[in-house]
């Protein structure tokens, strides 16, 4: 918690008390939870992904995902620099295709321990599918962005632009869908833009 004190801020939009770094958070809950294998779909210059591998034991290992490996590269020598690199497998890909092959081999189904969804947010939906399958009993998957900048309860005329209005149904969508889903008992952190963490229960 201690922590937690020094990441706490206001977000830039709706004025929420957040923790603003979610990566610091996301280490924390792997090491509480000993987390050992993680999938993590969009990676950008790597930050979450370095917090993540921090966590890990020496042989813990990342399925890393983004379409962007030229991002990646840019992040990779602090990774490198960290000595965590080796804990990495990145795929320069889509998800989506990566996900149906994991699902297609047997070994994959509960595999993982974490995963961390911050991608393309059209596909959440489509995420939510198939990382159902992949993460085990008792793991966790986190979404990133569920707060979507603070819309999802703000009134109508909230100023925000054309795409943050219309990415906000899709998170109001997803948001439903993750509290009605069975498997699963959610947790949604005002940290950052919004952070839903789903532990499968079965
Ligand atoms: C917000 S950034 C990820 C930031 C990173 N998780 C962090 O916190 O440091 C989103 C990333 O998702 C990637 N992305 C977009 N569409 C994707 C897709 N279909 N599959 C996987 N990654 C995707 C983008 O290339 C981008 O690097």
């Amino acid at each position: 918690m201690k922590e937690l004190r020094h990441i706490t801020a206001k977000h830039p939009w709706s004025g929420m008390a957040v923790a603003a770094d979610e990566a610091q958070f996301l280490n924390m809950i792997l090491k509480l939870m000993n987390a050992k294998r993680t999938l993590e779909i969009g990676v950008f210059t790597g930050y979450s992904l370095l917090a993540t591998a921090l966590a890990l034991p020496e042989d813990g290992q990342i399925l890393a995902i983004d379409p962007d490996r030229k991002n990646y590269e840019l992040g990779l020598p602090v990774i490198e620099k960290a000595g965590v690199a080796h804990k990495i497998d990145f795929r320069e890909s889509q998800a989506l295709p990566v996900l149906d092959e994991l699902m297609q081999e047997e070994k994959y189904r509960g595999w993982f321990d974490f995963v961390f969804v911050d991608a393309d947010k059209e596909n959440y939906m489509n995420y939510h599918k198939r990382v159902m399958e992949l993460v085990r009993v008792g793991g966790v998957i986190g979404y990133d962005n569920t707060l979507w900048s603070g819309t999802v309860v703000a009134e109508p005329e909230y100023p925000v632009s054309e795409y943050v209005m219309e990415m906000k149904d899709r998170f109001l969508e997803l948001n439903r869908h993750l509290a009605a889903d069975p498997r699963i008992e959610i947790c949604q952190l005002s940290i950052s833009d919004g952070l839903t963490l789903c532990r499968r229960i079965s």
